[in-house]
């Protein structure tokens, strides 16, 4: 089967942990004859910019599926799950002095400093607000809704584009990749993967962030599977 179409994380997968980009993951994604989309926890703007600048313009999955557009000059489709977010956040911060990042251009979630015990919060969390989660990406702390995520992203991208989401590869590293993969039909954790995203995964790379994208992207045209 010759997959039609590849979806990609960005940090940890295009980006080494101190998110500058793998020059050799961008030339690899850039020279693909099948769309690449961008999916990420990071907001609407930066997202177009990291597609832009690596050449795979403009479909696009931000704010780990809250925030979906299909072209660089479209209306994105912006889902409504903001308000829960923010009540969490409120009694959140009569705990802990928490700190919020991006949050001028975010629409969906809330990303906070990793400066708080997030298991405790979780706990705190887990009945009074059950619509929520908390998510550690390694590169930010999500409050997020559990309605929304890359899966239900890409599920609505895969239509927006005339697909199946069953047509995509997808690439990740971390827990909020886990439902994009799940969802896709060819699943890819980069070598720094979580374990548990390894587990699901079809192939995991031998190299780590941007060399494991670039690896799994030779494999799968080795195989004839792009
Ligand atoms: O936004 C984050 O926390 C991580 O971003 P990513 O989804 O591109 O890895
Ligand atoms: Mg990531």
């Amino acid at each position: 089967m010759k997959y039609k179409a590849l979806v990609i994380d960005v940090d940890g997968t295009i980006t080494h942990m101190d998110r500058k980009l793998s020059l050799e993951a961008a030339e690899k994604l850039r020279s693909l004859d099948i769309p690449v989309v961008i999916a990420t926890g990071n907001v609407l703007c930066y997202a177009k910019a990291v597609a832009k600048l690596v050449g795979v313009c403009c479909n696009i999955i931000a704010e780990n599926g809250g925030v979906i557009v299909d072209g660089f000059d479209n209306e994105p489709i912006v889902s409504d799950v903001i308000h829960e977010c923010e009540e969490a956040f409120e009694f959140l911060s009569t705990k802990y002095d928490m700190e919020k990042l991006d949050s001028v251009h975010r629409k969906t979630e809330i990303v906070l400093r990793s400066n708080f015990d997030i298991d405790e919060a979780k706990e705190l969390l887990k009945d009074r607000f059950p619509g929520v989660e908390i998510i550690d990406t390694h590169f930010a702390i999500h409050i997020k809704s559990r309605k929304i995520n890359k899966g239900t992203g890409l599920l609505k991208m895969a239509e927006l584009m005339g697909l199946q989401t069953s047509d995509f590869v997808a690439i990740g590293d971390s827990v909020n990749d886990l439902e994009m993969l799940e969802e896709a039909g060819f699943a890819v954790a980069v070598g720094n993967a979580d374990d548990f995203l390894k587990d699901i995964a079809d192939y995991v790379s031998e190299a780590t962030y941007g060399d494991g994208t670039a690896e799994a992207i030779d494999f799968l045209l080795s195989k004839g599977l792009i």
